[in-house]
């Protein structure tokens, strides 16, 4: 019988309705020295680091087998400089944890009211976010802040969880707290989770799990109107290899700009008409967190995701997604569009060289 990921969804999005809770509110509070710089001069908050002790425990509770990979690592918060970050993570985790059981928990998971975690527990839980990845078997993959740099900056960022299975994404869970609800209705407010299983579609929840409205790519009329979306960060994606692609397939619209896999929830919804993401230079190799969940997304609204080649993202190489070769997605009719637009501009650039 072919598994039905149900019990696999409902779990993930619990945990990431209460990781999205949990950063809120540090985004509320965060003060200056909650905010490491890492090894690759990325920024992580407590936040970062209490969101996948937090995501981490959940699935060991309920899923002890599953190995995960994680962003994060617990090795600068077991040293004695990272004391005050450490005991600010443990007490915003345990916070999260021990908040009164809502619509779809399960107290079996370790959640709602009841005994804290030691912080031992906590650091052995983001450090089980170490796995190595690989082909075979099941394993979830964590990015409990997508776009920290969004984050700090009070714009979009997203909570992020997949179960990747023999390669294939199967659930992918996203979690946007700063994303309008409705975008034709700013008046609606802010915060919505996007959550997908594979054959089974996707779907837009409240920020609280409830009120599912399927997601389908809409149609897109005229490729003068495809709108980019594209990173924030220059350094992330490359902007003047996007605008030649503009070019060439004669759009006319103005790129949307916006941090992290909320970009892929928003082509779902039809507030972009392509994702494109090509390196910017030699050296950075994707991390499968940053692309799992957005992937099953937009294939289960309907639309397509692959590299500049043309070939399906694999999940199965490791924590990356090996060679850069950039990610395009969009929806159905307009894919091989892009597609055939930047392997034009590709050999313009190859030409010039
Ligand atoms: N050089 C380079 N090239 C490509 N991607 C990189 C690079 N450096 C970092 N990262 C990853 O980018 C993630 C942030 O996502 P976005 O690029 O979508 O948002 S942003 O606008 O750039 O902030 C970010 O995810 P988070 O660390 O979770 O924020 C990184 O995994
Ligand atoms: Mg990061
Ligand atoms: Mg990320
Ligand atoms: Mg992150």
């Amino acid at each position: 019988m072919a598994t039905s990921y149900a019990q696999e969804e409902k779990v993930a999005i619990a945990a990431v309705r209460r990781a999205c809770v949990l950063t809120s509110s540090v985004f509320e509070k965060l003060i200056k020295n909650e905010t490491l710089v890492k090894g690759d001069k990325s920024p992580v908050t407590v936040g970062d680091f209490a969101a996948q002790a937090l995501i981490s425990t959940i699935l060991q509770n309920v899923f002890p087998n599953d190995p995960i990979v994680g962003e994060e690592d617990a090795s600068d918060l077991r040293v004695e400089s990272g004391k005050a970050m450490r005991d600010r993570i443990i007490s915003l985790a345990n916070d999260a944890l021990t908040a009164p059981l809502a619509a779809g928990d399960d107290p079996l998971w370790g959640v709602g009211p009841g005994k804290d975690q030691s912080a031992d527990e906590l650091l052995d839980a983001i450090d089980r976010g170490n796995y190595t990845g690989g082909s075979q078997g099941r394993m979830w993959t964590i990015d409990p802040i997508d776009g920290t740099k969004g984050f700090l900056r009070g714009e979009q960022y997203a909570v992020c969880l997949s179960l990747i299975v023999d390669s294939k994404v199967q659930v992918g869970v996203i979690g946007c707290p700063n994303l309008p609800i409705d975008p034709a209705h700013p008046e609606k407010g802010v915060g919505a989770i996007f959550s997908a299983v594979r054959g089974k579609g996707a779907r837009q929840l409240s920020l609280e799990g409830t009120d599912p409205i399927p997601l389908r790519i809409p149609p897109i009329t005229s490729l003068e109107a495809v709108k980019f979306l594209e990173s924030v960060e220059a350094a992330h994606s490359s902007h003047s290899f996007n605008d030649r692609v503009s070019a060439a397939l004669g759009v006319k619209a103005t790129p949307l700009r916006m941090d992290s896999q909320a970009k892929y929830a928003s082509l779902c919804r039809g507030e972009g008409g392509a994702y494109l993401r090509m390196p910017t230079g030699v050296g950075y190799k994707e991390k499968i967190w940053d692309h799992a969940p957005g992937q099953i997304l937009v294939e289960e609204a309907g639309g397509v995701v692959t590299n500049s080649r043309g070939e399906p993202l694999d999940f199965g190489l490791g924590r990356t997604l090996g060679e850069n070769y950039g990610v395009i997605a969009a929806g159905k009719d307009v894919h091989s569009q892009v597609l055939a637009a930047v392997q034009k501009v590709q050999g313009e650039l190859k030409a010039k060289v």
